[in-house]
């Protein structure tokens, strides 16, 4: 894979068809926002966000052009694709709130974690097509990865569609839904886990001598590197660990210490606590 089609997402022609809502512009919701109008999804003219604070709502319209306001049934009623980005406890409220607005033929993409598909079309009391999609931050350099699942209602097309939505901000995976906590705890959660890790090799840079400014680049490049020889060459990360361990060298002297600290049952914890806790989301 080149490195073209790995850091950015292809471009996406323009939709003139497609309406899009986002509810709940925060982070998560923003970032979408941005690629999709970078990308030329959507126009301008094209979506309608909301946030909660009014003057929020004033300061992102004026920021991005768009229709910005507080009122999630005006933005919905005039959407195609309604994306939920708020909080997955303010879920059922919202979708309460824009029931009006959810006829059979538009499609709801959440977000939201823990969420079930189900539990947003019983809310809605009809057929409709919901799509529950995991993304991570580093949408916001089109190298994120967004996980996808079904509900019962959602057709080939609209499943096609939400994938092109996402790709603006990276690359996509269908999985079944049961797999969606999993997929939260890991690459939802992810970055945070790998920031901690690049600043503590940065850290112990400094430790042994370097400018902090070098230690940084050196973990970051590092952290990227490796991940696109995981990616680009196909070959099991520990192969990859052993082309780098030289015997008698100095890198299995560093593994040594990482097994002793136990980062690899640390890590497995993580990802495991964050699971469980994405299990719980959806009631607070
Ligand atoms: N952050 C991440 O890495 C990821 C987050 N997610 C999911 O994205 C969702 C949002 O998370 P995140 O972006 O981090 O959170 P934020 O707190 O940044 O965003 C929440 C947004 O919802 C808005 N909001 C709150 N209540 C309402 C309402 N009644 N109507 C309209 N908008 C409302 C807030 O408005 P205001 O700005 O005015 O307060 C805010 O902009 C969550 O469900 C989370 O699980 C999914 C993948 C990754
Ligand atoms: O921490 C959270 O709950 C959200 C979901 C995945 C990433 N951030």
């Amino acid at each position: 894979m080149s490195e073209e089609t790995y850091e950015v997402a292809a471009p996406t022609p323009a939709m003139p068809q497609l309406r899009v809502a986002i509810l709940g512009t925060g982070k998560m919701g923003g970032i979408l926002l941005q690629a999709f109008l970078k990308n030329n999804l959507v126009s301008p003219d094209q979506i309608f966000a909301t946030v909660h604070h009014p003057e929020r709502a004033q300061a992102l319209s004026v920021q991005y052009g768009i229709e910005m306001t507080t009122d999630n049934l005006a933005a919905a009623s005039q959407a195609d694709v309604i994306l939920l980005g708020v909080k997955p406890v303010q879920v059922p409220a919202l979708v309460e709130q824009i029931r009006p607005a959810l006829s059979p033929e538009k499609l709801v993409l959440s977000i939201a974690a823990s969420v079930m598909t189900s539990s947003i079309e019983k809310a809605a009391g009809h057929d409709l097509a919901v799509i529950r999609a995991m993304p991570n931050t580093p949408a916001m350099l089109a190298a994120g990865i967004t996980a996808l699942c079904a509900g019962r209602f959602v057709s080939e097309q609209q499943m096609a569609i939400a994938q092109r939505i996402f790709q603006t901000v990276g690359r996509t995976v269908v999985v079944d839904e049961k797999h969606m906590d999993a997929v939260t705890g890991l690459s939802g959660s992810g970055p945070a886990f790998l920031y901690i890790i690049i600043e503590a090799l940065a850290e112990a840079g400094v430790n042994v001598g370097l400018p902090r400014d070098v230690a940084t680049l050196l973990a970051a490049q590092t952290t990227l590197g490796s991940a696109r020889m995981v990616l680009e060459t196909g070959y099991h990360p520990a192969l990859l660990k052993d082309a780098v361990t030289t015997p008698a060298g100095c890198t299995v002297d560093g593994i040594l210490e990482l097994e002793e600290g136990g980062l690899r049952v640390t890590l497995i914890k993580a990802v495991k606590r964050a699971t469980q806790r994405a299990k719980e989301l959806a009631n607070g």
